[in-house]
């Protein structure tokens, strides 16, 4: 049997993979079938969240039984084979005639081989600029040109400790273009980047000329306007400081989702801004960067134009992105740490998601000296949110270190305010009833739809999985049948009524026409003339937008969803509920991702064993990223 009939017996490859695979022996009967293979492979690696597939280690994508080629037979079958080209330079443009590319020892898609090399071109042309000469003095602090160095030491009172990264953060994005700032939930990103704006304005005022003109944004409109609120709260508080509020009136106010600030095109995958029509914007910034995925993010950073500033955001122990990428651990495996010699000494990636090239020797020039890539990455872990009702910090710690042992008996310590843990396949449909039907019943009785939008953000319940059990789909299922049983206002007649004044959508499609994007939450409400209509956020959170049901891109139930669909959004109690047998969907990241989503309660429910497994697991990406910006 055929490695591609091996694969396709075994269930581990979709329509798609197999189609891609089936028209390159369509038109060349003679391709080998380890080709045939690794392109079905590449595609479903790609559907993984990967941007390509490392030959040398199948079984991470497949775990079936399969008599697996060595990586030599692999990579000789693809050296020779028409299908698969092999830049010389990773930044060169591959061959179009191709449809494979075999490079650094992943098998790409063409297409996202691309944009890979692009998003890397893109970064280093961003971080190339120089937007300030850099004096040249000792440390991160000494940066600060004299006459900011008043306001510097009234925005961060702390910098005179030399221990504060957060002013670090803000001197060093005073003199690089490309700005990555990274922690974990409250440890004061987006205050430290209001700080740095505030900076840039008084800079620009100084030396007479327009403030910068500066866009916040985010992948999800939850996301984009959660920082657009920090960014508020933080002026506030500068003001409060005696912070000039002439200053602090040159910083945007409102956020807005990167597919809006890009410019989306009916029923397009492109966007009105690109790299022959720029952003006209000289600084960008972009929170929960660890969800972008990779083709998104080239066409962001093409869009960035010459001499503008990109900062980065985000936490990179949550979840990659659902789509390819990866992008973030890539950029930061590149990116020399801060207290380094500004990106002028050789740095040598040492992710372990990036394939080594064994097997590969014509890319042998790992290993030699490496591009350093202009850059600077400030990581913050101090968390500023000490919140009396939820002390979740420990509990975060230990699972980002996959510490099961500490988890666990911080969990069943009871001592975590905040924090319950409901141990073994403890149900809480059943367990707590009551106290969900109450919350899930108030949203039908909102007296209007942004009440009612801002009163689903209250409790959510957050699954690892989709189907079976503890899967979302499942327990929508069963909250749907509950609501029927109420008589309290909200509910379907029966289960059979689709769309129900009360219920919860989510968005699982993108969808530029509605401007309705994967992940985004709306409820269903009928008007006092019993007409329903489906109700989304708008750009301003007082006025959302309603829908017809009928006319909704693709969506499902959303009292329950997954964990990655959860993503940039936090609700104040959380109901994390894990399967009752491992699933290869488990990862700290994914528990980890799940928990920091809470910010007043955290209810966890699963077995010892399963959050055991599940923090013992990576969900690593398979990316050249990290590589390309180094070469
Ligand atoms: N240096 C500081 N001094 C005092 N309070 C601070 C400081 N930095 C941050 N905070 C406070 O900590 C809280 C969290 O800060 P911020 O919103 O900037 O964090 P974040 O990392 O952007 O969080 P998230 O990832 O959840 O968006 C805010 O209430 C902020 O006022």
């Amino acid at each position: 049997m055929s490695l591609l009939q091996a694969l396709t017996k075994a269930g581990a490859l979709r329509t798609l993979d197999h189609a891609l695979a089936q028209s390159l022996r369509r038109l060349a009967p003679d391709t080998p079938d380890a080709v045939l293979a690794a392109a079905a492979l590449a595609s479903l690696a790609v559907a993984a969240g990967h941007a390509g597939f490392d030959p040398g280690e199948p079984q991470r994508l497949v775990e079936a039984p399969v008599d697996w080629p060595t990586p030599e037979a692999w990579r000789q079958a693809l050296a020779s084979s028409r299908w698969v080209a092999r830049p010389q330079a990773g930044d060169a443009e591959s061959a179009a005639d191709a449809p494979l590319v075999f490079e650094h020892g992943l098998v790409y898609l063409r297409r996202y081989r691309e944009y890979e090399r692009r998003l890397a071109e893109g970064l280093r042309r961003i971080g190339s600029a120089e937007p300030h000469p850099r004096e040249e003095t000792e440390g991160d602090h000494a940066q600060v040109p004299t006459h900011l160095a008043d306001l510097f030491a009234r925005l961060f009172p702390e910098a005179a400790t030399g221990e504060d990264k957060q002013s670090g953060a803000a001197a060093a994005a005073l003199h690089h273009s490309l700005l990555l700032v990274t922690g974990g939930p409250g440890t004061g990103k987006t205050t430290t980047i209001t700080r740095m704006l505030v900076l840039l304005a008084a800079q620009a005022l100084e030396s007479g000329t327009a403030p910068p003109r500066i866009a916040l944004a985010a992948p999800t409109g939850r996301a984009a306007e959660r920082m657009a609120e920090s960014v508020r709260n933080a002026v506030q508080a500068l003001t409060a400081l005696g912070i000039d509020p002439a200053l602090c009136a040159h910083l945007p106010t409102a956020g807005t989702t990167l597919h809006r600030l890009l410019g989306t095109i009916p029923d397009s995958p492109g966007f009105r801004h690109h790299a022959d029509n720029p952003l006209p914007l000289d600084v960008v910034v972009v929170d929960e960067a660890s969800m972008i995925d990779l083709p998104l993010m080239a066409k962001l950073v093409e869009a960035v134009p010459d001499g503008a500033r990109l900062v980065l955001l985000g936490d990179p122990d949550q979840l990659p992105s659902v789509e390819a990428g990866d992008v973030l651990s890539g950029i930061l495996e590149a990116t020399p740490p801060v207290g380094a010699a500004h990106g002028r000494e050789t740095h040598t990636p040492t992710d372990a998601h990036t394939p080594a090239p064994a097997g590969d020797p014509d890319h042998a020039q790992t290993g030699t000296k490496l591009t350093p890539f202009p850059a600077r990455h400030i990581h913050l872990t101090r968390g500023w949110r000490q919140s009396a009702e939820l002390d979740l910090a420990p509990l975060a710690a230990a699972v980002r270190e996959g510490d099961s042992g500490t988890a666990l008996s911080l969990l069943r310590s009871g001592e975590l305010s905040g924090v319950h843990f409901h141990e073994g396949n403890a149900d809480p449909l059943q367990t707590h009833r009551e106290h969900l039907l109450d919350h899930w019943t108030s949203l039908a009785e909102a007296s209007d739809p942004a009440q009612a939008l801002a009163n689903a953000a209250r409790l959510r319940i957050l699954t690892a999985v989709r189907e079976g059990p503890q899967g979302a789909r499942g327990l929508n299922a069963r909250i749907e049948e509950m609501l029927a049983g109420t008589r309290r206002g909200a509910g379907p007649a029966s289960t059979a009524g689709r769309y129900f004044h009360g219920r919860l959508l989510l968005i699982t499609e993108n969808s530029y026409r509605h401007r309705l994007f994967n992940g985004d939450i709306g409820i269903c409400l009928r008007d006092a003339a019993g007409a329903l209509a489906a109700w989304f956020p708008g750009d301003d959170p007082a006025s959302p937008r309603p829908f017809h049901p009928a006319a909704l891109p693709a969506h499902e139930s959303a009292f329950a969803m997954t964990v990655h669909k959860a993503q940039g959004s936090e609700f104040d109690e959380v109901w994390l509920v894990l399967p009752a047998r491992f699933n290869r969907v488990l990862s700290r990241e994914l528990v980890y991702t799940g928990l920091t989503r809470a910010r007043h309660a955290l209810h966890l429910a699963g077995s010892a064993e399963v959050i055991a497994e599940a923090l013992a697991r990576h969900a690593g990406r398979w990316s050249g990223l990290g590589w390309r910006l180094t070469v």
